[in-house]
């Protein structure tokens, strides 16, 4: 059920930041049983997730549980970077252009300077150097790092680094973003800048994470426990019991 949420510009911390309503496009993901068996060093198989069924179309999706609770594994399966061993995961009409964020960003930048990086990602859609060093120019102003297109991808803060890594997956033009924990290396206010950066890029999005500030701005939380889907509801009915599941008693 998508909840609205009232505009409050200008803010960069402490509360769920707003998000600005974007056309969306009309796609459903349909998790269909879909899990992942995988083989131990000894032979014997071990499921890490258990079937997973979910018709997913909100605009935000959030997936939370304890580490190791499956969530990177499911965010996986959707991107279509791991095939599932039980079940499957479909699109409806189409697959989209998925763009993965990762926790990480210096695991997708691949060039050293920033430009370059966002303009190696620009490569299979424009094809003229001149156009392409335009556009990167264009992403980088959107996300306010027009004055780091010189600047060495080793020299950014983590959040800047994060930035330039959003930046090269919508040079791509995604349809869908899918990003597992993409705020965990960031401060506060870096979290909560990332976090309205990708809340307001009207993209589709699914993202794990263990920020539940970031969680409750969503549409549609799932929560995880021990490889399993446990719980499927709006932020303000799944959070407080998904704190009571991780805290028990100390979830006050
Ligand atoms: N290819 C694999 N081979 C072996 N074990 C795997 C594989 N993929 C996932 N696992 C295991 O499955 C479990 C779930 O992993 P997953 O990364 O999905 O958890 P998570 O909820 O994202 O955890 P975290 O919050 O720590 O990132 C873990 O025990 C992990 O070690």
């Amino acid at each position: 059920m998508p909840v609205e949420h009232a505009a409050r510009p200008g803010q960069s911390t402490g509360e769920p930041e707003p998000r600005q309503s974007a056309e969306r496009p009309d796609r459903t993901i349909h998790v269909d049983g879909a899990g992942l068996d995988v083989e131990a060093a000894d032979g014997a198989r071990r499921r890490v997730l258990a079937p997973v069924h979910a018709d997913l179309s909100e605009g935000v999706v959030a997936v939370v549980g304890a580490n190791g609770s499956g969530k990177s594994t499911l965010l996986r399966l959707i991107a279509g970077l791991v095939e599932p061993s039980l079940g499957e995961v479909r699109f409806s009409p189409d697959p989209p252009r998925t763009g993965f964020i990762f926790a990480d960003p210096t695991a997708q930048l691949i060039m050293p300077i920033v430009g370059e990086d966002i303009a190696f990602s620009l490569r299979g859609r424009i094809r003229d150097r001149r156009a392409r060093n335009a556009e990167s120019r264009r992403i980088l102003a959107s996300l306010g790092l027009e004055d780091r297109e010189q600047a060495s991808v080793h020299d950014l803060s983590s959040g800047e680094r994060q930035k330039v890594a959003l930046a090269g997956v919508l040079a791509a033009e995604p349809e869908l973003v899918v990003a597992d924990e993409p705020t965990t290396l960031l401060d506060l206010r870096a979290s909560a800048e990332f976090r309205e950066r990708l809340l307001s890029l009207g993209v589709p999005l699914v993202l794990a994470t263990h920020d539940l500030d970031f969680a409750a701005a969503a549409d549609r939380v799932l929560v995880f426990d021990d490889g399993r889907l446990v719980d499927d509801d709006e932020p303000a009915a799944a959070i407080p019991r998904y704190r009571r599941l991780a805290l028990g008693d100390r979830a006050g």
